[in-house]
């Protein structure tokens, strides 16, 4: 019944304005799924490998689609991903692009839940997934890569963390977005968006620290349940390999100085997590701040291990971070991205799914969060392409996919 009967690649936009891979697979008894790759900004250096849109297309119809029609069943995710990952012949997807493959995979797994008539998560995760919600982080205020002139940390993060429900969750993220801009507007600092729907104001980050920290203090007495704070910090983006420095507007730090900086911040605002704070080569920087704080915090490794779980086994080795982030599209196949959320939960470290700073209305990562029991998901606070995981995941909550 699962049999893939045809396979379509097309180009779409995503919200930056940008073309991406819109993957249909149809299937032998009328199942359909179809799915887009998202794209990232701030990438890693070792994420697989992702070709202009027109190219992976091209490429994806000549090696990856004849292997796929009349020959996979989209009910078999591990074969699927095989198949692709064969057709592409290479170990980081440069042949037919991670966004062809990973629009391919989703796509066929929605195949598969549609064959059986199951909501993607539980296609996915199995029958008895769909009782436990991740936390989602919601970026109110960003720079970085994400946004000109605005904080040299990529990523100020609500992390709702007592929320009685998802639901609760996701509008206490949308709450702190608003406490945000008020505050804003008090200070007479009016300023637009970042890619990924946080306030990009043209301030300083200790500034931004004290605003986010009120806000989150405001929702927090408001709707009655704890709200973290944490960080995206990107920092790869922000250290200099011929240096050995990390570059703030206002200062450089080496890298015992980011790492006692992080340390301080943890303590000062409590975060609740810390992702990237060091740079994606410096294992043993990762390891030192994860002794000294990582008790307290999580520390999350996003550019560090790229969902790749040969890089995850290196930092279970070393002790680096005691988390990661999940996106299908660094690593190109959800077969990938499960295999690194089932070896990080053995191994204790706990995965944040994760959008990526250019989107679209897919829906997978919600799925895939609840599939996997994943306990954090990290998809932005507001803004259409980030709303549709936030509100697929009060669907889900309230059975109704
Ligand atoms: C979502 C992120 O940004 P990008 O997609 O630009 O890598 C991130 O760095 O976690
Ligand atoms: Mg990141």
């Amino acid at each position: 019944m699962t049999l893939i009967t045809d396979v379509r690649l097309r180009r779409i936009l995503d919200s930056r304005g940008n073309p991406t891979v819109e993957a249909d697979v149809v299937t032998e008894s009328g199942g359909f799924g179809r799915a887009a790759a998202p794209s990232g900004a701030s990438t890693g250096e070792y994420e697989a490998v992702e070709r202009p849109p027109g190219e992976a297309i091209a490429a994806a119809r000549e090696h990856a689609v004849p292997r796929l029609v009349g020959e996979a069943y989209a009910g078999n995710q591990r074969d699927v991903d095989a198949i692709l990952h064969a057709a592409d012949g290479t170990d980081d997807f440069s042949e037919i692009g991670a966004n062809s493959a990973v629009a391919i995979s989703m796509a066929a797994a929605k195949a598969g839940a549609d064959v059986l008539g199951a909501p993607l998560f539980q296609h996915l995760g199995g029958t008895f997934r769909g009782d436990n919600f991740p936390v989602p982080l919601g970026n109110v205020v960003g720079g970085g890569e994400h946004a000109a002139d605005a904080t040299d940390i990529q990523e100020f993060l609500a992390a709702p963390v007592g929320a009685p429900s998802v639901e609760d969750a996701v509008f206490a993220n949308a709450a702190v977005h608003a406490a945000v801009a008020d505050l804003l507007e008090e200070r007479d600092l009016p300023c637009g968006k970042g890619d990924e729907g946080a306030w990009a104001p043209s301030i300083d980050d200790s500034e931004a620290f004290e605003l986010v920290a009120e806000a989150v203090s405001m929702v927090q007495d408001e709707v009655g349940f704890n709200i973290g704070f944490g960080l995206d910090v990107a920092g790869a983006e922000l250290y200099d390999s011929d240096s050995g420095t990390y570059e703030y507007s206002d200062r450089s730090r080496d890298t015992d100085e980011q790492i006692a900086y992080i340390a301080e911040l943890v303590e000062e605002y409590d975060l609740v997590y810390v992702e990237d704070p060091l740079d994606e080569d410096d294992y043993d920087a990762f390891a030192d701040l994860t002794d000294e704080v990582g008790d307290q915090t999580l520390i999350c490794g996003d550019d560090l291990f790229v969902t790749n779980t040969d890089r995850l086994v290196e930092g279970i080795d070393r002790g680096a971070a005691n988390s990661i982030l999940i996106k299908p599209n660094q690593i190109g196949t959800l077969t990938d991205a499960f295999d690194a959320i089932e070896l990080a939960t053995e191994n204790g470290y706990d995965s944040v799914v994760s959008h990526r700073s250019g989107e679209t209305e897919d829906t997978t990562i919600a799925h895939l969060a609840v599939a996997t029991d994943a306990p954090f998901i990290k998809t932005g606070a507001v803004g259409g392409e980030r709303t549709a995981k936030l509100n697929e995941l009060i669907r889900i909550a309230d059975d109704a996919t």
